[in-house]
């Protein structure tokens, strides 16, 4: 699975407890992240990282044209929602490639958690799960 990481500021840290709480799932998989986010949970889990520009200079963008193309499976954006960005455009357009293309999205650590232990069980293989449920529909 191709999974992108991403924080804003005030969020960082948290992302990086999580990352570091679930490194071994993540070691599994082809990790992505916005500049700054990726740099920070490299230096601090030493998991190796793709890195895209910094969230404010086009990486939300960079991450999104990943989503157009069918490259990434699960988004994990701990969003700020009390502090606005420079960059707020880029954050919705990435938060609507997700609900375009329907890729798993978590925005806050709750939903990350389910998103992530769902991972490990295997219930993230959406597309197979979607075609099964149109199977038993009829
Ligand atoms: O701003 C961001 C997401 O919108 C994150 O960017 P950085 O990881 O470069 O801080």
């Amino acid at each position: 699975m191709n999974i992108a990481l991403i924080a804003h500021d005030k969020k960082k840290q948290d992302l990086i407890d999580f990352v570091t709480a679930y490194k071994e799932i993540f070691s599994e998989h082809n990790l992505f992240a916005t500049g700054t986010t990726g740099k920070l949970i490299t230096n601090d889990t030493g998991l190796t990282i793709e890195r895209f520009q910094s969230g404010p200079l086009g990486g939300d963008q960079q991450i999104g044209a990943r989503i157009a193309n069918d490259e990434m499976d699960m988004i994990i954006f701990f969003r700020d929602p009390l502090t606005a960005q420079p960059h707020e455009p880029d954050v919705t357009a990435l938060l609507r490639l997700c609900d375009v293309y329907k890729i798993p999205l978590a925005t806050n650590e709750a939903s990350a958690e389910i998103l992530i232990r769902g991972l490990e069980s295997g219930w993230l293989d959406w597309r197979t799960i979607k075609e099964k449920r149109v199977r038993y529909d009829g």
